[in-house]
């Protein structure tokens, strides 16, 4: 029993700092710090060239001072463009980690009933893919060379140090106050611009419902406030954002004069050379333009931690949970253990401590009022959504695990599942009856034609190439029967079949009952919801009864089932 009171359990998404990862950060601050040493050597080679050269007018050594300005400048760029190269190679490999992880999150989102969230994941990662893609980690190590500039110039004289520093604290401030005084703006905006588009998808999905009705008119009455309030939002952190930005360009440039000045004043009272006003006017720049570029694109920033921060949390809230041991002490079939379920959004109990076991080869019908939790206890069977407690277990393993283990194609081959609406896939009939596998064809026509489909799916315009989907031309009726092909595709071990019966004729209820048939005598286990108990006398193995108050009942019909 311990391993069912500690189920489930969501797991963190794991963070982990991989080898590779920390090889590429290694080999970034080497040559960040080769181009930053070449950088830094062409201000003082500047320096030598005016005030050497020119006083002694030496055209040989000016050659080879030119000579070694140009080879330190060609040295620093080939560094910063390898260094580019190898960031961007990082950045795009973390950035497509990323959109695998929000997509993962995104299906399971989906699966646990919560579409709009799975979709701004999606578009979280995008954001976070642009920022990663853009300029953000050279910026961060173009930091490094603030403090070296800044050393190198209190080395040129102690005032030039002091003033580079000052500007450099004076953007840092800068930085903070845009931080202190947008922060909250720009996560509001970022929220709410998410939640709007969501909103707004997730009424734009029932395209007929929409048009059939009117009603898209009405929708994008009730949206556009919503969206002008996300717009208005951050459309003040932009303008925010730029203010302090043009705050930040004013420094550097007022750094840049104050510099010159003090250079003249220290050439002036013979504390320096002339040649040290160019050095460390330059030198400023190099201090003050890193921090200031931080600034500039800070907004970006913002956003975009914004989106991984929802992102992460979407991902964690999401995350398969840790499932439970296998018991290899349980039966060989399905045994549903104490399992508890309540509604989607966690309000409602719907089941309680639901105990069954099923041998292999049984048919189990269930039955109850509309709302009661059917089709929410096929998908906890099936793994699909989170007990509140409990666990269900297909040959003594969870079947929270199976999604897991070794990708779909475990689920595939020992599970079929007809949801409620058929829910076809983009693609062609038979890439939906083979569920997207490179199965042989003839696979796919077994199970159409176990099921009734296959003349059907012959006089479609083309065959098993005709597109399904929700953009195709196929009735109700002939979704449900290639979706019922595809439930039955593969011979799978446990058969989850949800209201199977609704939009086929009564030949096509006839094949369907003898499918099901068909499949007990190959061992499979069924479980089917259907408001027709009536037509399935005489197939199923057993009754179980779902009443509002969460109670539950099991009549064994035939070769005894235990409950
Ligand atoms: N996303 C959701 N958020 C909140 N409640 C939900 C959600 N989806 C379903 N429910 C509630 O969960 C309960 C069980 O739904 P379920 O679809 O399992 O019922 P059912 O017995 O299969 O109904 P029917 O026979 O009408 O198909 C219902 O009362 C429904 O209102």
């Amino acid at each position: 029993m311990s391993d069912i009171l500690a189920y489930p359990r969501p797991v963190r998404a794991p963070r982990q700092i991989t080898l590779q990862g920390l090889w590429i950060a290694v080999l970034g601050l080497l040559l960040s710090i080769g181009a930053l040493g070449a950088m830094l050597a062409a201000p003082l080679l500047t320096m030598h060239v005016f005030d050497g050269v020119l006083q002694s007018r030496n055209g040989d050594t000016l050659v080879a001072l030119a000579v070694a300005y140009a080879l330190i400048v060609l040295l620093g760029g080939a560094l910063r463009y390898l260094r580019a190269a190898l960031v961007a190679a990082a950045t795009d490999a973390a950035g497509r980690q990323l959109q695998f992880q929000a997509l993962g999150a995104s299906v399971r989102g989906a699966l646990a009933g919560d579409r709009t969230r799975g979709l701004a994941a999606l578009r979280d990662a995008g954001e976070v893919r642009r920022l990663l893609g853009g300029a953000v980690a050279s910026d961060l190590m173009d930091l490094l060379m603030v403090p070296a500039a800044v050393g190198l110039l209190f080395v040129l004289h102690p005032y030039y140090g002091s003033l580079a520093l000052l500007g450099c604290a004076i953007l840092t401030l800068l930085g903070a106050l845009a931080d202190l005084t947008t922060r909250k703006l720009v996560r509001a905006a970022s929220n709410e611009q998410a939640r709007v588009t969501a909103a707004l998808t997730g009424r734009l999905r029932s395209r007929d419902m929409i048009d059939g009705l009117g009603m898209l008119p009405a929708i994008l009455r009730r949206w556009r406030p919503d969206a002008e309030r996300s717009i208005e939002i951050a459309d003040a952190a932009q303008r925010r954002a730029r203010a302090i930005q043009e705050l930040a360009t004013f420094v550097g440039l007022v750094l840049q004069m104050a510099t010159i000045c003090v250079g003249i004043w220290l050439v002036t009272y013979h504390h320096a050379t002339p040649g040290s006003i160019l050095a460390a006017t330059m030198l400023a720049g190099m201090a003050s333009s890193p921090v200031s570029r931080v600034v500039a694109t800070w907004r970006d920033w913002a956003f975009g931690v914004v989106a991984w921060q929802r992102l992460s949390r979407f991902i964690a809230d999401t995350a398969t949970p840790a499932p439970p041991p296998a018991n290899p002490s349980a039966p060989a079939g399905l045994s549903v253990e104490h399992l508890t379920l309540r509604t989607p959004d966690g309000l409602r109990s719907l089941v309680r401590d639901l105990d069954l076991s099923i041998c292999a080869g049984q048919i189990i019908g269930i039955r109850g009022p509309n709302g009661v939790g059917k089709s929410t206890l096929l998908r906890a069977i099936l793994g699909l959504s989170l007990p509140e407690a409990g666990v269900v277990r297909l040959a003594g393993e969870a079947t929270y695990a199976l999604p897991g283990r070794d990708g779909l194609a475990v689920v595939a081959s020992r599970v079929g599942y007809l949801p409620q609406g058929a829910q076809l896939l983009e693609g062609s009939v038979l890439d939906n009856i083979r569920r997207f596998t490179d199965a042989p064809a003839e696979q796919a026509v077994a199970a159409a034609r176990l099921v009734g489909a296959h003349a059907m799916i012959g006089r479609l315009s083309d065959g098993y190439g005709t597109p399904a989907g929700l953009t195709s031309g196929l009735s109700g009726g002939q979704k449900q029967m290639v979706a019922l092909a595809r439930a039955f595709f593969g011979t799978p071990s446990l058969l989850v079949l949800d209201e199977p019966e609704a939009g086929l004729d009564a030949n096509l209820i006839r094949d369907l009952r003898a499918a099901v048939a068909q499949a007990q005598h190959q061992g499979t286990i069924t479980l089917l919801v259907t408001h027709d108990p009536a037509g399935w006398e005489g197939i199923v193995s057993g009754w179980l009864d779902l009443a509002a108050d969460g109670g539950w009942h099991f009549e064994a019909v035939a070769r005894g089932t235990n409950a």
